[in-house]
């Protein structure tokens, strides 16, 4: 059963990995660049070959290493100074970051966000289609909350919580949180000497909140708002392990499927919770109308929807985007995330999956909707 739940770890293409101040600081000495080339190597072998994972990196650290640089011994209450260091940082960690990605190739980009980014519909979608552009021309986005221009009121105030938001923003499969923990303890180990890990529990279990407590001088969160995280991202189906990113090779063994860590899960099975959430989240932006057969594999079969049949689409809608499938008579039958852009969707109405490359140019995939990303209505 352990080995089964670590599975969804040897299987998630797309990952959040979130890292902490300590961690990225060296403990508030300075940027961590041995460790950092680490953790890119690992990323950079997670991300080639036939099985290659997307990898979306959540770092904090700006505002520690802001006060480093500015030979600052104490972390300020002054907002505009926490502000002013979080710039200065903030700097220091994407060249960072950047140049060790360089070395092995690949290009990074930086995401700041703030909390109306995630929650004013129009703006989620843009962040969402940026990333996802970023995503699929292979770049590695690398985000922050933006701090400087936040003020209290607006935050999301713990880069644990934007880890498991930009993991539903992107339907990840799974949100890493390294830590300089092991996981997470029946106890606060910085108090306890005798506390014992937690290899594995629900997201939702009430226990974890009770035995979580707070953080160390450098980050915000604590575990806590790591136990939150978790819960956040299991609402899209996405597993959290939260693990220690001072043992070697920490990335590579976690999606390996060794026991690490703690591993937090959703509440249904992953995929269960990702269609739930996929309906009840995403705003429909076209429609596409199926042929009878169509209708009956989707119900009977619950397979893919294929162009062959489809007959009309409405909507300008984007690859990515949510659409709504309807019966000819205009029955709804399903919702669901399309491969192509309604320009290109157009061009393959009736026609059979062979014919896709001949007709575009490229194929995405055959499925105008992948059964993965559908979900049947009544
Ligand atoms: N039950 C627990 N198990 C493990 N760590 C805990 C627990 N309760 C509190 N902590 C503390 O949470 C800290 C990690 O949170 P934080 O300092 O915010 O790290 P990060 O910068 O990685 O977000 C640990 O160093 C640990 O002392
Ligand atoms: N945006 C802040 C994040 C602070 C934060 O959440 O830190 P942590 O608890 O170490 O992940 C920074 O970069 O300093």
């Amino acid at each position: 059963m352990a080995q089964q739940q670590r599975d969804a770890l040897i299987q998630a293409r797309r990952i959040v990995i979130k890292i902490g101040s300590a961690l990225l600081t060296n403990d508030g000495q300075g940027l961590d660049r041995r460790a950092i080339a680490a953790w890119v190597e690992q990323i950079a072998h997670l991300c080639q070959g036939p099985q290659a994972r997307e990898v979306i990196l959540v770092s904090s650290g700006s505002v520690a290493e802001g006060l480093v640089r500015l030979g600052w011994r104490t972390r300020p209450s002054a907002v505009h100074e926490l502000q002013a260091a979080a710039a200065v940082g903030q700097m220091g960690l994407v060249q960072t970051w950047e140049s060790a990605f360089q070395q092995h190739g690949i290009r990074t980009a930086q995401i700041l966000l703030t909390h109306d980014d995630l929650s004013n519909r129009r703006r989620y979608l843009n962040a969402r289609s940026a990333l996802r552009t970023l995503v699929e021309l292979k770049v590695i986005p690398i985000i922050n909350e933006n701090d400087t221009v936040v003020t209290d009121e607006i935050r999301f105030g713990d880069n644990d919580t934007l880890g498991a938001l930009v993991a539903n923003l992107l339907e990840a499969d799974a949100l890493l949180i390294l830590t300089d923990q092991e996981g997470v303890f029946d106890a606060d180990p910085r108090h306890h000497a005798h506390a014992q890990l937690i290899e594995q529990a629900r997201a939702d279990d009430p226990q974890l909140l009770q035995v979580a407590g707070d953080g160390g001088a450098l980050g915000r969160g604590g575990m806590i708002t790591k136990i939150r995280a978790a819960r956040l991202a299991a609402r899209s189906g996405a597993v959290t392990l939260i693990a220690s990113g001072r043992q070697p090779q920490v990335l590579a063994r976690a999606l390996a499927g060794e026991h690490l860590g703690t591993l937090l899960l959703p509440d249904h099975e992953p995929m269960a919770a990702r269609k739930r959430w996929l309906a009840g989240h995403l705003q429909v932006r076209g429609t596409l109308t199926l042929d009878a057969g169509a209708v009956r594999v989707l119900r009977d079969s619950g397979r893919s929807l294929l162009p062959v049949g489809v007959r009309q689409l409405q909507g300008d809608f984007r690859r990515g985007d949510m659409v709504l499938c309807v019966a000819e008579d205009g029955e709804r039958i399903a919702k669901g995330l399309v491969n192509y852009d309604a320009e290109d969707a157009r061009k393959l109405l009736g026609q059979p999956s062979q014919n896709i490359q001949n007709l575009l140019g490229y194929m995405e995939s055959p499925e105008l909707i992948h059964r993965d990303n559908l979900v049947l209505i009544g």
